[in-house]
């Protein structure tokens, strides 16, 4: 048993999942939920991601080991000053927020001294969102980043790491303002582009009446499948991971306007010369067994 009892509090999508693999696998004593609304709480009790769960996040922690905050990022600090009194010297907490420097800022200040701070973002999720959306196999064989201070207590992480191995996940560290450059890039950038290319089309009038639905390509598919991601989730994100957000979104204009050019003036060596580089990126995650969703991570097939 790798922790006694765990708080989760917001119980959703990643709260749910966390709770469905830690009752499954016995991985703790105790698993406490706490959501605002009754409603919700009712659902996680009867679908058993939690062994019990409070009306305040204040009661929720009380004699956890572990208190994990699963809302969304911009939600953090008024969650962190709710609990932070209440919580005892030797507490892990921890976050699964999208975004790390602006959590630990929103956070840090609020925990007492004695507290281990540890925050941490699994690299997985669906586009659906609340605790019926759970799956106690979500973080098999996806990246858990962990962004720890130089300062914080090894034992502390190590175990938090021990968590979230035996939840599927592989686990690395790393400095917060480096996720956050890195998860601009694969992911904040992305979803963005996703949600403009969905707005564009119905624009165009023709999302919801018809053809584009009807004759959707994958291409497109998989951008609605994206754009239809939590909107406070995604407001809060953006919000918060403006800096790398915006550097990335420079690039990629850079990028599209040389390609725009391109097309224009009927270039097809450049065109040609910069899908095979893109091509090489996609074969060179697969041969890093990163492409989770192939049956055999593409290796026999070479996709
Ligand atoms: N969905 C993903 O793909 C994904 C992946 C990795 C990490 N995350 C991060 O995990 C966190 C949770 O995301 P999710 O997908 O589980 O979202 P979700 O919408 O499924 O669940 C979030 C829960 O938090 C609750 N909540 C919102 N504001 C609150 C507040 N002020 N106080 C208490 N509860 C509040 C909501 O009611 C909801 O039940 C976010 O920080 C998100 O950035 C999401
Ligand atoms: O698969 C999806 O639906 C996701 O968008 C998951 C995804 C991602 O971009 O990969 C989204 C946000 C997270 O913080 C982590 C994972």
């Amino acid at each position: 048993m790798i922790y006694e009892r765990v708080a989760l509090i917001g119980l959703g999508l990643i709260a749910g999942s966390m709770g469905l693999r830690m009752k499954r696998d016995g991985l703790v004593g105790e698993v406490v939920g706490t959501a605002r609304s009754a409603e919700t709480r009712d659902v996680a009790v009867a679908l058993g991601l939690c062994d019990r769960v409070t009306e305040d996040a204040a009661a929720a922690v009380a004699g956890a080991d572990l208190v994990v905050l699963c809302v969304p990022v911009g939600a953090m600090e008024d969650v962190a000053a709710e609990i932070g009194p209440h919580l005892a010297p030797g507490t892990t907490v921890t976050d699964v927020g999208s975004v790390k420097r602006a959590v630990i800022e929103a956070v840090a200040p609020h925990l007492p001294a004695g507290v281990h701070f540890v925050p941490a973002h699994p690299l997985a999720g669906t586009e659906h969102s609340g605790p019926r959306s759970g799956f106690p196999e979500l973080f098999e064989r996806r990246w858990c980043l962990m962004t720890p201070g130089a300062e914080t207590d090894p034992d502390a992480v190590s175990r938090l790491s021990d968590l979230w191995t035996a939840m599927g996940s592989r686990v690395d560290r790393m400095d917060p303002d480096h996720h956050d450059l890195v998860l601009a890039v694969t992911s904040h950038a992305p979803h963005l582009i996703a949600y403009t290319m969905v707005g564009v089309a119905d624009d165009l009038g023709r999302v919801t009446d018809s053809e584009v639905i009807e004759y959707s390509a994958a291409g497109f598919r998989d951008f609605t499948r994206i754009a239809a991601s939590d909107p406070v989730m995604w407001r809060d994100v953006f919000l918060t991971n403006k800096d790398a957000t915006l550097e990335i979104l420079g690039r990629f204009t850079e990028e599209l306007f040389a390609l725009q050019r391109a097309i224009r003036t009927g270039d097809g060596a450049m065109l040609h010369d910069y899908f095979t580089r893109t091509r090489a990126i996609r074969r060179g995650i697969i041969e890093a067994g990163q492409d989770i969703d192939a049956p055999d991570f593409g290796r026999s097939t070479g996709r």
